[in-house]
């Protein structure tokens, strides 16, 4: 009950902030280590770093030449040459020479060499000829021409580097040229992370019915890793108190901060928060509850200064709040200044620029559709970037909800929807985030639209050609809709029109073009060896599977293609399981194959998969519009190609598609 209630009174973002920072105040790196200078990459350097020695070392000559004083070759030209002696002596490389230069004469010098005493100049070996003993000087040189003197790259004693600088490739060389072989960084924050559920399998062994792969503990230990800690990975615990309790209590003793993931929220298995309760030292939990989305279940907790963080099991909610929470005090334990946060404590990104973005040259992007949201929480919209035929940004919401796996990896920023708005209207502009760690570029190519396996052919015929590509799902009228606003070079469709019977062709307006792409079998799909179904002709199986009250159907979305199917074959028959919509073949295949459905109708490419027995019912056209404006450019020009080779054609027919 009690839990229910501090769940239940979600406190705002920046609120939860500020506890879990004021708990672990003040921020500071962990510790010092001495590391030798190849294991330096990455690290933060914890010492102001002073050159032992000069750089150069010595009055360096940057030419091979004569080392000459230079007023012996004032006035010299190619008709009237000034006539040096060649002293005997020559220039060793990484040799201290012992004459001296007097004047009228001249020593010989290799590029890197030291400069003798009594020089003050380097003529190039080209401005010069010999004669007899005697070198030829064509060309005047000044006093201190081709001369590095000594210490003007780095002087003994100046500081180069200073403490609190990430090592990059270009200090590690710094570091090698003063002779420094070893230096002090600050120790990595050491991060446990714990992966809890009874559903949770790592990844390379068998997965289970209903279990899923543990995907937080790798993203956090590489996230964690990225923002300068060093990962304690401590495998998945089962949801059981004494497990979970035995779990943290090692982690809180290896680690100078614990991540759990999952068991937040309020289902059964959802204990977590209460092991903490019971576990940690003052002053405990902090937050449980924040008016985020995603992240509503974020538990920010302390024992004794030590963060404790549940993050919520669901992957997105998992990662985003990891950055939003966590990610900054890792880097501030870690040494690592927070970018633009000039000292000050981490502002929301609600408020903040959108710095990162900016530099990217996406800034401000336009909402191509309308978006509702809760209202209550403040709520973050990963978003995929293309632009239209202005160049102007516009943003395409991912939508996959908390739970995908992919969202993140996809998203080329994010935008943040306020507590308290609860709806933004097509044509909003937008204040575009980054992801950390991305990096948005512009492709060759866009294509928006419905997602078949053919595309990827498609678009990885075009990478091996160096053209880079970008999908963004939404679905062939979303498609359709991107390419009239010019949002995007090509989309991938497949509109039946009811009237005529035929698909694409009648949805093509002025300035789009349809260029041809390959068919798609679509079919009743049914468990192999099921008589309802098997050896059957598919219409009339189905009239009599609607007839036959075990049986169970699932049906698609409204307004997809194969949905219009369902509805001619169906008529007016109403069997279970009709109003249960998935929103892809793929889905259709799974509840079939799992047998929460006896039948559905999707593409013949799925049934393979599966190994689903397969009745034939008609042919779906998967084609692409193209954009006239658009047709030009390189990317388009190479997948026109690309889809009218024989090659390509082969591979599609190899994976089940009709081309
Ligand atoms: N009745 C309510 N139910 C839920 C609420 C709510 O307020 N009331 N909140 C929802 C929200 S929002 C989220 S987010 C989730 C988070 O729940 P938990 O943090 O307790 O996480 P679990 O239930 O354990 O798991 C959720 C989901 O994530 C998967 N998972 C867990 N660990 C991993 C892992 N290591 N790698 C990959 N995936 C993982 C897990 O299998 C579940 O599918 O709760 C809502 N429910
Ligand atoms: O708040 Mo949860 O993290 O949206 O899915």
């Amino acid at each position: 009950m009690m839990k229910q209630e501090q769940f239940l009174s979600v406190v705002d973002r920046d609120e939860a902030e500020r506890r879990f920072r004021a708990a672990l105040a003040p921020l500071a790196p962990v510790g010092v280590e001495e590391v030798m200078l190849g294991a330096t990459l990455g690290r933060v350097l914890a010492e102001d770093v002073a050159s032992p020695v000069d750089v150069p070392g010595f009055d360096r000559s940057n030419m091979d030449g004569f080392a000459v004083r230079a007023e012996d070759t004032f006035g010299a030209s190619e008709q009237e040459p000034r006539r040096l002696r060649c002293l005997a002596e020559a220039v060793q490389m990484g040799d201290l020479p012992r004459g001296v230069v007097e004047p009228g004469c001249a020593m010989a010098i290799p590029t890197g060499g030291v400069v003798p005493r009594g020089a003050d100049a380097v003529v190039m070996v080209e401005h010069t000829r010999l004669e007899g003993g005697d070198v030829l000087v064509e060309k005047p040189v000044a006093p201190g021409r081709a001369i590095t003197w000594a210490g003007t790259d780095i002087a003994q004693g100046e500081v180069v580097l200073r403490a609190f600088e990430v090592l990059t490739s270009r200090e590690t060389g710094v570091l090698a040229a003063m002779g420094r072989d070893r230096v002090r960084v600050f120790l990595r924050p050491r991060v446990a992370i714990l992966s809890t559920g009874d559903e949770i399998v790592p990844p390379g062994a068998p997965l289970g019915a209903g279990k899923i792969y543990d995907s937080n503990q790798v993203i956090l230990a590489d996230a964690v890793r990225e923002a300068g800690g060093e990962p304690v990975p401590c495998g998945i615990t089962r949801d059981d108190p004494a497990a979970v309790r035995a779990a943290l209590l090692d982690a809180l003793a290896a680690a100078d901060m614990v991540l759990l993931s999952g068991g937040t929220s309020k289902g059964p298995g959802d204990l977590n928060v209460r092991v903490l309760e019971e576990t940690l030292e003052a002053p405990g939990i902090l937050a449980h509850g924040v008016a985020l989305k995603p992240g509503k279940p974020l538990c920010l907790a302390a024992s004794d200064r030590k963060a404790v963080v549940v993050l919520p099991g669901f992957p997105t909610s998992a990662i985003f709040t990891f950055h939003e929470f966590v990610a900054p005090v890792i880097r501030a334990l870690a040494g690592r200044a927070e970018p633009g946060a000039g000292g000050g404590s981490g502002a929301s990104p609600a408020t903040s620029p959108a710095r990162g973005a900016r530099e990217r040259g996406w800034s401000r992007a336009r909402l191509p559709v309308a978006m509702i949201s809760e209202g209550g929480r403040t709520e973050y919209v990963l978003v995929r970037l293309t632009e239209d035929d202005a160049g102007r940004a516009v943003a395409y919401p991912i939508g996959k909800g908390s739970g995908s796996v992919t969202a993140w990896s996809q998203a080329d920023g994010y935008f943040v929807i306020p507590r308290g708005v609860e709806r933004l209207e097509a044509g909003d502009e937008v204040d575009i985030l980054p992801v950390a760690g991305a990096s948005p570029r512009r492709v060759d190519l866009v294509v928006i639209g419905s997602h078949c396996m053919g595309l990827d052919v498609l678009l990885g015929r075009l990478s091996r050609r160096g053209i880079t590509s970008k999908l963004i799902a939404v679905g062939s009228e979303g498609g359709l809709a991107a390419v009239r606003r010019g949002e995007c070079d090509a989309a991938g469709v497949h509109l039946y029109d009811a009237v005529t019977g035929s698909y694409n062709a009648p949805f093509m307006g002025p300035g789009l073009v349809l260029a041809r792409g390959y068919g798609r079998l679509q079919g009743v799909v049914y468990r192999a060896g099921d008589a309802r179904f098997e050896g059957r002709e598919a219409a009339e199986a189905v009239r009599e599977a609607a007839q036959t009250p075990s049986v169970m159907m699932i049906n698609r979305n409204r307004g997809s293609g194969t949905r219009a199917l369902y509805d001619e074959l169906l008529g007016d028959a109403r069997p279970a399981g009709y109003a249960v919509e998935a929103s892809s073949h793929h889905a259709i295949g799974a509840a079939v194959a799992q047998g929460r459905a006896d039948f559905g109708i999707a593409i013949e490419l799925v049934a393979r998969e599966r190994g689903l027995g397969f009745l034939p019912l008609r042919e779906e056209r998967f084609d692409m519009v193209i954009a006239e404006a658009r047709a030009g450019r390189p990317g388009v020009r190479a997948l026109l190609e690309e889809l009218g080779s024989e090659e390509v054609r082969r591979a599609l027919r190899a994976r089940g598609l009709r081309a």
